[in-house]
């Protein structure tokens, strides 16, 4: 596959590692103003580091967005002139709808939105996708690049907002949740390094119970908590100080703040 990735940020960057460790290019191309920010990608094999977005749209087939939702418009109307009805738009930017990207490069284009998230550096992305009726067609080809780069699953395009939030910032959430445990841990006698890793292998060994069972997270949970035990006296605890409403809250702040953040950013 002939990939570009048209701003390679944090995200552009991760999708990048993830794609490069999985063997999943012919050509990759990297685009970025200030290219020093992506020299690590240097003399891999296949892989073009540019500032031209031009370039990389004619020399690919797949074009891969990752810029702020402020500049994708500007960068569209750049590249419009040089996108052929062969090209697939794949769109990772929050906010920034199909009917915005069709009313910039028509809707003879095949256009995808994937809300993947940074976990795709690792091949553990969550990554939720939907596509304009044309796109539809190339689906499949989105499908397979990010089932090879985690998991995948097609929405429609009314959740892509709420995608964002749990799929994409979920990433943050859980990290926090992660270090708010290590911490727990050092206070509770470990080292520092030991406590993340009890953290980290204990939050892997929860996600994988429900992937591998594909159970209810509370009957995961029946089968720790001993009557009269410890962990019910814990999770009860969290409850009383609102650890379950506390999450929800944010992420509901959180899928409330994308609608206005096209008009925010600069
Ligand atoms: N970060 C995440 O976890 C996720 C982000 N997203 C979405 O992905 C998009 C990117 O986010 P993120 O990676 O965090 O943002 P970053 O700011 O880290 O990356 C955007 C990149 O675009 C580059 N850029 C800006 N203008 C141009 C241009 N004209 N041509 C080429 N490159 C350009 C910038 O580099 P330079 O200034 O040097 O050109 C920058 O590195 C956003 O829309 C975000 O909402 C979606 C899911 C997850
Ligand atoms: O925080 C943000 O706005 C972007 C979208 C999801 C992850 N990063």
């Amino acid at each position: 596959m002939k990939i570009a990735i048209i701003g390679t940020g944090n995200l552009g960057k991760s999708i990048a590692k993830g794609l490069i460790a999985n063997n999943a290019i012919t050509t990759l191309y990297l685009t970025k103003r200030a290219l020093e920010g992506i020299s690590e990608f240097e003399g891999y094999k296949n892989v073009t580091l540019t500032t031209d977005n031009n370039e990389a749209v004619q020399k690919s087939d797949i074009l891969i967005f990752a810029i702020q939702p402020s500049h994708f418009e500007e960068i569209l109307i750049s590249i419009a002139p040089f996108l052929t009805e062969n090209h697939v738009l794949i769109s990772t930017v929050t906010g920034f709808t199909i009917a915005k990207i069709e009313s910039i490069v028509g809707e003879n284009q095949f256009i995808i939105r994937a809300m993947p998230n940074t976990a795709i550096a690792v091949g553990k992305s969550m990554t939720c996708l939907c596509s304009n009726t044309k796109g539809e067609k190339r689906i499949k080809v989105a499908e397979a690049i990010f089932n090879r780069l985690g998991h995948s699953l097609c929405i429609p395009e009314t959740q892509m907002q709420a995608a964002t939030v749990v799929c994409a910032s979920g990433i943050a959430f859980w990290m926090r949740l992660i270090r708010a445990t290590t911490q727990a841990a050092i206070q509770l006698g470990f080292d520092a390094k030991e406590a993340q890793e009890l953290a980290m292998y204990t939050s892997e060994g929860a996600a994988n119970l429900l992937i591998t069972n594909g159970n209810h997270p509370e009957e995961e949970i029946d089968r720790v908590t001993t009557p009269k035990g410890c962990t019910i006296e814990g999770l009860n605890e969290m409850e009383h100080k609102g650890l379950s409403s506390s999450l929800i809250q944010g992420m509901i702040a959180s899928f409330n703040k994308i609608s206005t953040i096209k008009e925010e950013q600069i």
